[in-house]
């Protein structure tokens, strides 16, 4: 039973059971958030009602609405934008993208779990609502399996690491293997079922700048005018990298000699990302990284010889320890409440995915000092297990991390150059400040007329410019018009990007370099997006003239 509107939890008997998915009111996307709920019919906090006499059949019902609204509450700023989409062929459910989806059912899955903590007796509709909710994650990630062809097993450093963290007290069930186009990777050593702790790693072989804090360095370092604690754990790990003492040194031997990304891509690579935003990402961060090496060097290396040495701390060292950060270090909250950034000795042999096994894990567990690595969703034996590093579009993957995901990415988006016109305000009266963007239009699920899978807020922004008052969507000569103007106007601005973007060249694929074969495959990604919405726009101009000519004839029939 669903009850809208009502934020209070009444009380429960032993019989009844109730669920409440709240929308928080901090949630910084809070207005727009409760609008898509109310549209749906829902409220800030429905309370859902399980009883004992709840009917198989209504399982499913109340799964679903509890799912639409956990949906809900769980958008960020891209999946509002976009709306639902279809992120996999073979699902026929709609869903915003896969982080969305998984987040939403865990969410449900851990409210369910604590209501069945307090509940006295089990309640039969709330176990059933479970078993329902575990069978859709199974459904949902059997989508997603992925191909892993694994090339071999691990070497000795990586079986030294695995030895060494266990002695520390590390719990793994997962094994490393080198992955093809991935390095190593991690697989599960046994069938792991959503809950289950994949690593629980103890504090003790995190480093931190816990640790910098304790060093000989930590005199200088604290001297040093604005030094952020991400910058002094680099300078520290690129002197403990070469210390033959230190107590990391197995991990340290872990890590490749060269990092393959977008920040060390030579000029034939940057050659061929030209006109892409992955370029303008490049260049920003070397930029801004040869700056912040130019400010600490030679300076410290004339102040501080012993402490910094002209051999371990040049430019191409410095460039690889931020590599080895940005690809590889996690934000941790410690339990003195603050947030650190992290290198994690056999956490960093996780890959990424869209669809990742791996949800939530940024917290130290206070009462067992470990940070611990659970599962969202199953993953079988052998299978290779993902982590999420974040909601990354390709761009920013390539940068800083060195390879593109083989699934469609839906954060994958090209911003818009588009200003709110100031009579563009939200229902609230607010001047809209929306980025406007895109995305490959095979991710949206509604390419009919007025929708031609581009973006609603984009599109909406478009038709009211100097035409604030226009009714649209509708199928009047001036709002089809109007219709046809906007297609137009994007038309003229993607095939603008198109031409820069040039035509595909790949002859050769087999003797092209690691870096040019990663900006063509992002450069042909790029031409992929802008190719689908020029499409959208030729499709579309031919619906809306359609109802134009109907709309025109029946004008003349008068
Ligand atoms: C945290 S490490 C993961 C372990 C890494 N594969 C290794 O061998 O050390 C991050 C790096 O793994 C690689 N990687 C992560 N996810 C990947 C994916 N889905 N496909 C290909 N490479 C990936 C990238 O090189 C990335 O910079």
């Amino acid at each position: 039973m669903v009850v809208p509107g009502q934020d209070n939890q009444p009380s429960t008997s032993n019989n009844d059971r109730f669920l409440v998915l709240k929308l928080s009111e901090d949630d910084p996307l809070f207005q727009k958030k409760i609008k898509l709920l109310r549209d749906k019919g829902f409220g800030q906090a429905d309370l859902v009602r399980f009883d004992d006499t709840l009917v198989p059949d209504s399982v499913n019902a109340n799964l679903d609405a509890l799912l639409q609204r956990a949906r809900i509450i769980h958008l960020n700023e891209t999946e509002l934008y976009f709306g639902v989409g279809v992120m996999n062929m073979n699902l026929e459910e709609e869903v915003y993208s896969p982080r969305n989806e998984l987040e939403a059912l865990n969410f449900i899955l851990s409210r369910l779990d604590r209501c069945r903590e307090k509940s006295v007796e089990e309640n039969v509709s709330l176990k059933a609502v479970r078993d329902a909710i575990i069978t859709r994650i199974y459904s949902f990630g059997d989508t997603y399996k992925m191909e892993t062809n694994i090339i071999k097993d691990t070497c000795d450093s990586e079986k030294h690491l695995m030895e060494w963290a266990e002695t520390h007290g590390l719990k793994s069930k997962l094994n490393i293997a080198y992955i093809e186009g991935a390095g190593r990777g991690v697989l599960a050593a046994e069938d792991l079922e959503v809950g289950d702790i994949a690593l629980e790693i103890p504090i003790s072989v995190i480093i931190s700048e816990d640790l910098v804090y304790k060093s000989d360095m930590i005199p200088v370092l604290e001297k040093i005018e604005g030094i952020s604690a991400e910058t002094m754990l680099l300078l520290w790990s690129m002197r403990e990298r070469h210390n033959v003492d230190s107590k990391y040194k197995i991990y340290f031997d872990t890590l490749p000699e060269q990092f393959n990304t977008g920040l060390s891509f030579g000029l034939d690579a940057m050659v061929a990302l030209d006109e892409t935003l992955a370029l303008d990402e490049i260049f920003q961060a070397k930029e801004h990284l040869r700056s912040e090496y130019d400010e600490l060097f030679p300076a410290l290396f004339d102040k501080f010889p012993d402490l910094f040495s002209r051999e371990l701390y040049t430019w191409e060292q410095y460039l690889w320890a931020c590599e080895l950060f940005y690809s590889n270090s996690m934000k941790i909250m410690f339990p003195d409440g603050k947030l650190k950034t992290c290198l994690i000795p056999v956490a960093g042999f996780l890959n990424h995915s869209v669809c990742p096994h791996i949800l939530h894990y940024g917290k130290v567990d206070t009462v067992t000092n470990t940070l611990k690595f659970p599962l969202s969703r199953p993953c079988s034996r052998g299978e290779q297990c993902y982590l999420s590093y974040g909601n990354l579009p390709s761009s920013h993957l390539l940068t800083f991390y060195g390879f593109l995901p083989q699934e469609m990415n839906p954060f994958d988006i090209i911003p818009l150059d588009i200003e709110a016109a100031p009579e563009c305000t939200s229902e609230e009266g607010h001047l809209d400040s929306t980025t406007h963007m895109v995305r490959g239009t095979w991710l949206s699920t509604n390419q009919g007329i007025f929708n031609y899978g581009l973006p609603s807020p984009l599109l909406e922004h478009l038709r009211h410019v100097g035409k604030p008052d226009l009714q649209t969507m509708t199928l009047f000569q001036e709002n089809l018009e109007n219709e046809i103007k906007v297609l137009d106007e994007l038309r003229v601005i993607f095939e603008n990007m198109m031409d820069k973007l040039g035509d595909s060249e790949m002859d050769d694929w087999n003797n092209i370099k690691w870096d040019v074969q990663l900006a063509v495959r992002y450069k042909d990604l790029q031409r992929n997006i802008v190719s689908s919405i020029l499409t959208a726009c030729h499709s579309g101009r031919k619906m809306v003239e359609r109802e134009l000519e109907k709309c025109l004839d029946e004008d003349k029939l008068g």
